[in-house]
């Protein structure tokens, strides 16, 4: 049976030529994927240290790159290149099996060749080398061949691995630079995400091999799937997935799982793909995440995964209030959600009413994450509860008293059949809980790092407990709204099913690394109990390193920002790949009217946003989205941490901590949504949290 595969690298190629051209790469490879090639004439390619590397005809200019089996009938569409681009590409390269992993794998033979002396002369006056630490041993069970193992031990240090990226087979590099990086060779392991075979794999098998390789090749069957790869070229992640995110997305678990990593690491796109799987396979599937921006973001990429409409009609995405707004109104009927303000009211009337010594802040956060937060029931229960988290000790008396403006509250509430959202919650987590048949078989959830203990049981409830049941993609060190939870206090065990994505596919090196400093000495939990890691995280796409630049005024401020994007415009990059955060909607309105007045289209992410226009949010607002370039501005000493979301040092230490750790990775999240270019600016002091990164 004839196969037809396509390498990323294809894609990629194919992505970049003129529309005219890939019309012609249609023609010519639909015949292949008809399996009439008999008429498509391979050309052998003179010199070539791997004959089964040959080059097929797109047009006079254009060759495309064919691995071709020794006999059978399958081949490997590899890449599309200028001619002699395409001949001198075959005489550097081999094709070889990991022996490992069972997978494809292509090498630069020729550079490996010409590095390698260089090495051992530049080493020649040094005794240590990077992987002094790692036996050979380890190094061949992480699929590190011979010829790599003599270049690996050549090397001195982590920038010369670096640079030796391009030619060196991408699994053996991959498991270089992770024991390079600090992680063990088990860590390397799970994240190869290999499958080690007893008897080993067959190192000449490349059918089998090509198979067994996903994330590289895409296997096409007939002209209507291979329209379909080439009809959104740039989506890369709808097709290559990184053995780690695989494993993951298509994975069927015993019970709850869950996947973390470092921002970009493709989260989402493996909760987007584990979505669309679950629901091929006939189950029901909640798609969630925390707010209706990024509902919506899902959905779309969802329909760039799939247009299957029975798949897609088996998947719900909504984002969780939504869902619970359908439970309770099912039962009670329409609901008023009481505003902020409104409820700030209500604390300060009970307060006053009945003479307590509490803030209505102190009050809401202690009825919010003590009393709805544990599920608190009753008096006794709250005498109990445990309150970690919440700094301020109360004694017995204080407990009481809380106690009473905690029932006068929800008696208030039911009085005028009002709620607020984690009410609501708790009450749609109540009905589920109670309710016989499941609305979902499989929930997903994205950015679950900042859901509140309600929203958790509610989606706990929705659920029976089971194979596949909860989904949960998230990032501790993204937490923005300060909800820490315990995962298995909330009855939902991941233990043994927890990964952790390392390769970040949105953002350089250079601006992973410095925002990554951001952070420095902050130890972040995991959701269950344990410690949040970002050893090993790293990126392979390389660009220039952000800029952090200080200005004597506001207005100067300002007048810089329009300036740095009117630079980016000209440069070629359009109006909506441009995100500017700050700290407070003030400053992202003042932006927005600066870069009017400066002649550059602008809007807020608040408002509808016209194409065209620059994209100006809050840094809350730019969660889960991401950007060509960034500006993060306002990110002095008297913005960021904002003041007054600090509690005070002196009124709840605990607090006060969270708080600014809360205040760090709001930092840390606008940061990370630069995919190529990243620019810092503030006005007088620098914010504290830029010294990591300043000195
Ligand atoms: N396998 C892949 N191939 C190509 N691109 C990918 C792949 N996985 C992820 N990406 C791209 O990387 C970027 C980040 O992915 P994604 O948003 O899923 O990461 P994330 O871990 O959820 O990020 P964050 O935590 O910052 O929200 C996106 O542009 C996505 O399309």
């Amino acid at each position: 049976m004839a196969t037809l595969g396509i390498d990323q690298d294809f894609l990629r190629d194919y992505a970049e030529l003129e529309p005219a051209v890939q019309k012609r790469v249609q023609e010519v490879f639909r015949k292949f994927s008809e399996a009439t090639h008999a008429g498509v004439h391979l050309e052998k390619v003179h010199n070539a240290r791997d004959p089964r590397l040959q080059t097929v005809r797109i047009t006079q200019f254009w060759r495309g790159v064919v691995l071709a089996p020794d006999s059978g009938d399958s081949y490997t569409l590899l890449k599309v290149l200028p001619h002699d681009a395409a001949y001198s590409w075959i005489q550097r390269r081999r094709v070889s099996v990991n022996a490992a992993t069972g997978r494809i794998e292509l090498r630069d033979v020729a550079s490996i060749e010409e590095t390698l002396p260089q090495l051992e002369r530049l080493g020649e006056h040094d005794n240590r080398r990077l992987f002094d630490a790692v036996n050979d041993a380890d190094l061949r069970r992480l699929g590190v061949d011979g010829e790599t193992l003599t270049f690996a031990r050549a090397l001195t240090d982590l920038i010369q691995l670096e640079a030796s990226q391009s030619f060196l087979p991408p699994q053996q590099y991959d498991a270089l630079i992770g024991l390079a990086l600090g992680m063990s060779p088990d860590e390397v392991w799970a994240q190869l995400a290999g499958d080690l075979q007893e008897q080993g794999y067959d190192t000449e098998d490349i059918d089998a091999a090509v198979t067994r390789s996903p994330e590289r090749v895409v296997l096409v069957h007939g002209p209507d799937e291979l329209m379909a790869v080439f009809a959104d070229p740039f989506a890369l992640w709808r097709i290559y997935l990184h053995p780690a995110q695989r494993r993951v997305a298509y994975g069927s678990f015993g019970g709850s799982a869950k996947v973390g990593g470092a921002p970009g690491t493709g989260k989402t796109v493996v909760a987007l793909h584990r979505a669309a799987h679950l629901a091929e396979q006939g189950g029901r599937v909640l798609l969630t995440t925390f707010t209706s921006t990024l509902a919506s973001s899902l959905e779309d990429s969802l329909r760039l995964l799939t247009s299957d409409p029975e798949v897609l009609d088996r998947i719900d995405v909504r984002h969780v209030d939504q869902i619970a707004y359908q439970v309770v109104a099912g039962q009670h009927g329409r609901l008023t959600i009481l505003r902020p303000a409104e409820e700030r009211a209500t604390w300060k009337r009970i307060i006053k009413r009945l003479g307590l010594p509490f803030t209505e802040g102190f009050l809401a956060a202690e009825w919010r994450d003590v009393v709805l937060g544990r599920g608190v029931a009753d008096a006794d229960a709250y005498l109990a509860a445990k309150r970690s988290g919440r700094g301020r000790a109360l004694g017995h008396l204080q407990k009481a008293q809380v106690w009473h403006a905690v029932s006068a509250f929800s008696e208030e509430l039911t009085e005028r059949n009002v709620w607020t959202y984690e009410s609501m919650c708790a009450e749609a987590a109540r009905l589920l809980a109670d309710a016989e048949d499941k609305p979902y078989d499989h929930v997903i959830v994205d950015e679950a790092q900042d859901l509140h203990p309600v929203r958790w049981r509610l989606l706990r409830a929705a659920v029976a407990e089971g194979r596949d049941d909860l989904f949960i993609a998230g990032d501790t060190h993204q937490r923005i709204y300060g909800n820490t939870v315990s995962l298995r206090g909330l009855g939902i065990k991941v233990a043994g099913r927890s990964f952790r994505l390392t390769v970040n596919y949105r953002t350089t090196a250079e601006i992973l690394g410095w925002s990554l400093n951001l952070l420095s000495g902050v130890r972040v939990d995991d959701m269950d109990e344990g410690l949040e890691k970002l050893s090993g995280c790293r990126s392979d796409v390389h660009g220039s390193p952000p800029t952090a630049i200080g200005h004597p005024t506001r207005q100067r401020e300002l007048d810089q920002l329009a300036e740095k994007i009117g630079a980016w415009i000209s440069s070629g990059v359009s109006p909506e790949e441009i995100g500017v955060a700050a700290r407070s909607n003030k400053l992202v309105d003042e932006a927005v009217g600066a870069l009017d007045r400066a002649g550059v289209a602008a809007a807020s992410l608040a408002r509808k946003t016209p194409d065209g226009a620059v994209r100006a949010g809050t840094m809350h607002r730019m969660k889960g989205l991401e950007f060509r370039c960034v500006a993060v501005i306002g990110v002095g000493v008297h913005q960021i941490p904002a003041t007054g979301a600090v509690t005070p040092e002196e009124e709840d230490k605990a607090a006060h901590t969270a708080d600014l750790e809360r205040e760090r990775c709001l930092l840390f999240v606008a940061a990370t949504r630069a995919r190529e270019a990243l620019y810092v600016s503030w006005h007088g002091e620098p914010s504290p949290f830029l010294r990591p990164v300043l000195t």
